[in-house]
C-alpha cells in the first residue's frame, strides 16, 4: 500500500527560530488529520513544504506521486475562504478547470470534451451546478468556497491539503464544506491534512491530530491530544480542556502564550 504522505525527521527553521523538528508522520489513505496550533506555530508552513513551496531545514517528505509539489504529484489544495473581487468575470467552471493540469487531457476536441466532462462532474459533486456558470465575483463566500473544493478535487488527488478552509464561512457552509471533504476521503481514499484553529466543526471526522506549539508537537487521536494533560505539557502551562456535548473547549492556551487571539473557543456548529 502506498502511503500518501510520509514525513521523516522533518524540521523547519527560520533564522534562530525552530518551528518544528524531528517530525515523523505517515498519513494513510482516507485518513483525516487535523493540524492545530496557535498563530505562528508553523501549520501553514507544513502545507507549504508539502506543496513544494518551502524547503525543509532537515529531514524528508514524500508524497504518493513522488516529490512534494503540485506539479509532480496528485495533491489538491483548498485555501482559506477569501472574498473574490466582485468584478471578477471568470466563471465558476473556469475556476474549477484550473485544478486540472493541461497535458493529462490531450489536445484537440476530444481532450477538451473530456476536460469539460470532468469539470462538470466536480461541479455536480459539490452541488454547484446552479451557479457554476456565473461570474465567481458575484457568488457568495460559501458558493465560492464550494467551487474551490471542486477545483481541489477535480484532479482526483491522493492528498488533499486544506488551509483553514472554513474560515469566515457561516455554520451551515462550514458543515457543508466539511461534509464534502469527509465524503471524498471516504469514497476515494483521499488523505486529508486540515489546518484549523477550531477543531469542533470537524471533530466528528478527525482520525488524528497534529498539534504544534512553540517548536513542540503531539500526534494522536483527538482524545489523546485534546486533553488537559497533553496540552498543559505542550504549552508548558496549565491548560484546561473541557468536553461539553461533544464540543471541545480549551481554556488557558492563549494566556500561556500571552496572545490576544483566542484559539479553539468558538461557536457551536
Ligand atoms: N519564508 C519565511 N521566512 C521567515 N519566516 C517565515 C517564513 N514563512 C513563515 N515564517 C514565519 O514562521 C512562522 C510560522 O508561520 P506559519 O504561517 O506557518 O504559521 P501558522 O501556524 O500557519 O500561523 P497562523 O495560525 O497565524 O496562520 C511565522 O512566525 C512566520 O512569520
Amino acid at each position: 500500500m502506498t502511503v500518501p504522505v510520509e514525513i521523516r525527521d522533518a524540521g523547519l527553521r527560520f533564522g534562530e527560530r525552530t518551528l518544528w523538528s524531528g517530525l515523523d508522520l505517515d498519513v494513510a489513505p482516507g485518513e483525516f488529520l487535523a493540524v492545530l496550533g496557535p498563530n505562528g506555530s508553523g501549520k501553514t508552513s507544513l502545507l507549504r513544504v508539502l506543496l513544494g513551496l518551502q524547503e525543509l531545514s532537515s529531514g524528508t517528505v514524500r508524497l504518493a506521486g513522488g516529490a512534494p509539489g503540485v506539479a509532480n504529484s496528485r495533491v489538491g489544495y483548498i485555501p482559506q475562504q477569501r472574498a473574490m473581487d466582485e468584478g471578477l468575470t471568470m466563471r465558476g467552471t473556469d475556476l474549477v478547470g484550473f485544478g486540472l493540469d493541461g497535458h493529462r487531457w490531450g489536445t484537440g476536441l476530444r481532450g477538451l470534451a473530456r476536460r469539460r466532462k470532468r469539470v462538470a462532474e466536480a461541479v455536480a459533486w459539490v452541488g454547484a451546478e446552479s451557479y457554476a456558470g456565473a461570474p465567481v465575483g458575484r457568488l457568495s463566500g460559501g458558493e465560492q468556497q464550494r467551487l474551490r473544493v471542486a477545483q481541489a478535487l477535480v484532479g482526483e488527488p491522493e492528498v488533499l491539503l486544506c488551509d483553514e478552509p472554513l474560515l469566515s464561512l457561516d455554520p451551515a457552509h462550514q458543515r457543508a464544506v466539511s461534509e464534502l471533504i469527509d465524503a471524498r476521503r471516504r469514497e476515494a481514499g483521499t488523505a486529508v491534512l486540515f489546518v484549523t484553529h477550531e477543531i469542533n466543526p470537524i471533530l466528528s471526522y478527525v482520525d488524528r491530530v497534529l498539534y504544534l506549539v512553540n517548536g513542540q508537537f503531539r500526534i494522536g487521536t483527538p482524545d489523546e491530544v485534546m486533553s488537559s494533560e497533553t496540552l498543559s505539557q505542550l504549552y508548558d502551562s496549565r491548560v484546561e480542556v473541557i468536553n461539553v456535548g461533544g464540543q471541545i473547549h480549551v481554556a488557558g492556551a492563549q494566556s500561556a502564550l500571552c496572545e490576544d487571539e483566542p484559539h479553539h473557543i468558538g461557536e457551536t456548529v
